[in-house]
């Protein structure tokens, strides 16, 4: 039981007591919500073995202590524990993962600078931590202390001497390849399309080299060489949606993108097309079936017309990248709806049932017209519900 939990929602209680350290076993843990209750200790360091997180969130309680190693969880992309008493640095998480609104440690107890922030969020995330200093707060930090200089500093050891000279030699191996290259013919033969393509490199880290698309202009992990759309023709597969009519491949690679989530299968993105079109786009990661499968079984999705199944808008696919477009809704999940909204009351009875008819008359259509593709959902839950 405790193994499979997905989500746990215990916000706006009056509970107390600490997070017991056996927290670090719900491995399937997507969702912490324990904001607004009177929960105190510090944080167990097994929280940090819940890798599956993606939203947490103990805001106002009454936490001590410092962090644990939470920034391990790469997934994350709400963090919230505003109002308690936390203590300690603040990590360095992958900020990039996080909205403005989505990252919030104001009115603890944090001390030092504030890392790196990749450009991304504000002050109003950082106030009421009087010992943090640093961007995007106006107070700067006090410059470190220059370490004293030692004994063993003023004497050039054996040690030092190695370094300088390993340098000399560095440099003259430099200076000796910039010759060897200045005089080196240039008439190399000119490369057959197959070389090429067993050079394909695909970069998972942002990377400054301009000659690369870029998807998501400084916010997403995705990036291709030039290499792969030489040898790639344009092979984004548009299906029947008018929505994305004419899209390119390169539109994609070139728009703002921002992390929406991280699953099994892969990471989203909001993608925001300069028509202003807004798309999901999933960027697939291990699935396990062969390229050709892929494409018949996303065609196949496409013919099976229901107006509760969101069907695919484009795909692409290559050795490297596999792609899945779909149009981007903004009413969010019933994940959200059922644990995120202020008035949750407002989603009464009524409106369960007949959410919960919708999705079994839409899963039960699905089911039957791809019965003998053998296709089925597979990953029914409140998250990939959408309004
Ligand atoms: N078309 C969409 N528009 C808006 N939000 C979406 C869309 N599709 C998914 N989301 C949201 O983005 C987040 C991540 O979605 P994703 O489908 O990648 O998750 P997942 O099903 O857990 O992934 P996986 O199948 O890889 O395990 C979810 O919170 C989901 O509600």
């Amino acid at each position: 039981m405790v193994n499979s939990l997905t989500i746990l929602s215990l916000k706006q209680n009056q509970i107390s007591g600490s997070i017991p350290e056996e927290i670090g076993q719900c491995k399937e843990l997507t969702h912490l919500y324990l904001s607004g209750n009177k929960f105190s200790g510090s944080l167990p360091n097994s929280l940090s073995q819940l890798v599956n997180l993606k939203r947490l969130d103990i805001s106002d309680n009454n936490f001590n202590g410092e962090l644990p190693d939470l920034p391990r969880i790469s997934g994350l992309v709400t963090y919230l524990q505003q109002n308690n008493h936390l203590s300690g640095k603040i990590p360095n998480f992958d900020f990039e993962n996080f909205k403005k609104s989505e990252f919030n440690v104001a009115n603890n107890n944090f001390s030092g600078p504030i890392p790196y922030l990749q450009g991304h969020l504000t002050a109003d995330s950082f106030f009421g931590n009087s010992e943090l200093c640093g961007e995007p707060l106006s107070t700067a930090c006090p410059p470190s202390p220059a370490p004293l200089p030692s004994a063993e500093d003023s004497t050039p050891s054996y040690k030092g001497f190695f370094f300088i000279y390993l340098g000399y030699i560095i440099l003259g191996v430099f200076i000796v390849l910039l010759l060897a290259l200045k005089f080196i013919p240039k008439n190399k033969p000119k490369t057959e399309k197959g070389d090429v393509e067993k050079n394909i490199i695909v970069d998972d880290k942002p990377s400054e080299t301009s000659n690369e698309f870029r998807f998501g202009v400084n916010r997403s992990e995705l990036s291709m060489t030039s290499f792969e759309s030489a040898v790639t023709p344009s092979t984004l597969l548009v299906l029947t949606s008018p929505l994305a009519k004419e899209l390119q491949f390169e539109d994609l690679l070139k728009a703002p993108a921002e992390l929406l989530g991280k699953g099994k299968h892969g990471s989203l993105y909001e993608v925001v097309l300069n028509s202003g079109v807004v798309l999901a786009v999933k960027r697939i990661k291990d699935w396990g079936i062969s390229e050709e499968e892929l494409r018949s079984r996303l065609q196949k999705t496409d013919q099976v017309r229901h107006p509760n199944i969101l069907p695919p808008v484009a795909f692409y696919c290559s050795k490297q990248e596999k792609l899945l477009v779909y149009e981007y809704q903004q009413n969010g999940s019933l994940c959200q709806v059922l644990h995120e909204l202020q008035n949750v009351h407002k989603f009464d009875w009524g409106s369960r049932l007949s959410v919960a008819a919708s999705i079994a008359e839409a899963l039960a259509y699905m089911h039957k017209e791809l019965h003998e593709d053998k296709i089925a959902h597979g990953n029914l839950k409140s998250t990939n519900i959408l309004f």
